[in-house]
């Protein structure tokens, strides 16, 4: 099962992958004219039924492969009308074969049975429809309902919203479904047979990380209205400069406000670096059970917790950890020593966890040299877990339990210390804006390392983790698109 959210990102992420959308199209037309070859006899009459998005675009294809057929495509609207390249190209092609095809404006314009069709192909709309059916489309539907013809719908029944099966006013009732890469949620309750096609997107294509999940951060800013999320980061003692690298991260990844909560001393230095981060210090040189208390007010307050960054390993400091967790019941990444009390705590938190290899050892979970072999256990082990893993290296992966999430970018020059605290600050901002925690710690391994990869064109193998966080905001943004 597929939502059409995921689908345009995985069809963003394949014609990044060098698969355009309009070889998909050629794929998707090809398909229905499979379909139409099982319903219908050559010779038949078949009406193709074409919107002006995408959809009418795989019935235009469509067309050119019913060449032993009657087959006659009608456009719903004027040519200057079609909403995308790919299908104006496609209608423009069966204008130049000359094959049959003409245009309906609207709604007194069509009657179904000036073409007696012996089959129809319904490509009004597919997953773009947005509200009820609008005119010409909606009488064109009532039309085929009322008519005594298959319908073979393209990806999902004009009208019908491909996530729920729901429909806002008439629909199309379809008697077969062609639906493309992976059946749709809304399907399950139709009254129709539905057949997925394989249209050739790559698996990679969902499996790694690409441009098209950056789309997650586009829908959060729309539904939180500019709210983006506060950040608090738990981390300093032995390092100084860690919890001010996941700080400094989180803002640029777009948090709102980030604090810092650290021991005095750290906090005297980090305010020593700017204006940007505000500190909330504790007392004592490290973090420890008597400040668990004010961290669970502070943290009440954010949006996320960054939980770890320099706050080292000493045993008062891993015992504060796990009264903490125990006690949390929000959203935390937990990074680097914190990481081995995650394993024994009994906590309601919603975590992710982000270790590299020999953290992930040591929280009792395996490592393969191989990275699909690593996919698997990965997936198990946060899976048995109950929370998302985030496991660093040259393929970061990750996994809720469930699915699995391949990052690829990053260069060897990332090895330095610190790159793993900016990531934990991306992944906190992030997981502050986006409800999946697997799909913003995807993004954050995707991002974190495109950051590194733009620091690595002007530092090479001599790039710092400071170099990174500026570099977020240019990683976070499609230029392809
Ligand atoms: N990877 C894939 O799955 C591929 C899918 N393909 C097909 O593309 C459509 C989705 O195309 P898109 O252009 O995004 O949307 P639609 O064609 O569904 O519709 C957009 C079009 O419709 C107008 N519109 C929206 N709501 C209404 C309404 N209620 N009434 C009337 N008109 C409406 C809107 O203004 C736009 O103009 C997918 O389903 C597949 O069939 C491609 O083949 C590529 C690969
Ligand atoms: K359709």
């Amino acid at each position: 099962m597929i939502t059409s959210e995921r689908m345009a990102m995985v069809d963003r992420n394949a014609a990044a992958l060098g698969v355009p959308r309009k070889q998909l199209m050629e794929s998707s037309g090809n398909a229905v004219a499979r379909a139409v070859r099982e319903h219908a006899d050559p010779g038949d009459r078949v009406l193709l039924v074409c919107g002006r998005g995408n959809n009418g675009g795989d019935a235009m294809v469509a067309a050119r492969f019913l060449a032993d057929y009657d087959a006659h495509a009608v456009l719903l609207g004027r040519p200057e009308t079609i909403a995308t390249d790919i299908a104006r190209e496609n209608w423009d092609a069966l204008d130049a074969s000359e094959l049959p095809a003409d245009t309906v404006a609207d709604s007194r314009a069509f009657a179904l049975d000036d073409y007696a069709p012996d089959l129809v192909v319904d490509a009004m709309l597919g997953t773009g429809v947005t509200g009820a059916l609008r005119e010409p489309e909606a009488t064109v539907a009532r039309q085929l309902n009322a008519a005594d013809v298959p319908v073979v719908s393209v990806d999902v029944p004009s009208g019908v919203d491909a996530d729920t099966g729901d429909s806002e006013g008439v629909a199309v009732d379809a008697d077969r479904v062609v639906t493309f890469h992976d059946d749709k949620p809304g399907l399950a309750d139709l009254d129709a047979a539905v057949t997925v096609a394989d249209i050739g997107v790559p698996e990679a294509a969902e499996t790694f990380v690409g441009p098209g999940d950056l789309r997650a951060l586009d829908r959060a800013s729309d539904s939180h209205k500019g709210d983006n999320g506060e950040v608090l980061v738990v981390g300093g003692g032995p390092y100084t400069g860690a919890p001010a690298l996941a700080g400094r991260a989180a803002l640029r990844a777009g948090a709102d406000l980030v604090r810092v909560a650290c021991p005095d001393p750290v906090a005297r230095e980090i305010q020593g670096y700017g204006p940007d981060l505000i500190v909330r210090p504790f007392p004592g040189e490290h973090l420890a059970p008597p400040h668990v208390e004010r961290l669970l007010d502070l943290a009440a307050g954010h949006d996320t917790v960054v939980f770890g960054p320099g706050l080292g390993s000493d045993g008062a400091t891993l015992d504060a950890v796990a009264d903490f967790l125990a006690a949390y019941d929000g959203r935390a990444v937990v990074d680097a020593d914190a990481l081995q009390v995650v394993p024994e705590v009994d906590t309601a938190a919603d975590l992710i966890c982000t270790p590299h290899q020999g953290e992930l050892r040591k929280m009792g979970g395996e490592t393969a040299s191989d990275w699909r072999d690593r996919a698997d256990r990965v997936r198990e082990f946060a899976a048995g877990l109950g929370h998302t893993l985030l496991v660093k290296g040259a393929y970061d992966v990750v996994s809720d339990g469930d699915a699995v999430r391949v990052g690829r970018t990053g260069n060897p020059g990332m090895t330095v210390g610190g790159t793993g605290d900016v990531l934990a600050g991306v992944t906190g901002a992030l997981a502050a804006q986006i409800d999946s925690p697997l799909q913003a710690a995807a993004l954050a391994a995707y991002a974190n390392g495109r950051a590194g990869d733009a620091a690595a064109e002007s530092f090479g193998d001599g790039l710092a983790a400071s170099d990174l966080p500026d570099r977020i905001p240019q990683a976070l943004r499609d230029e392809g698109e």
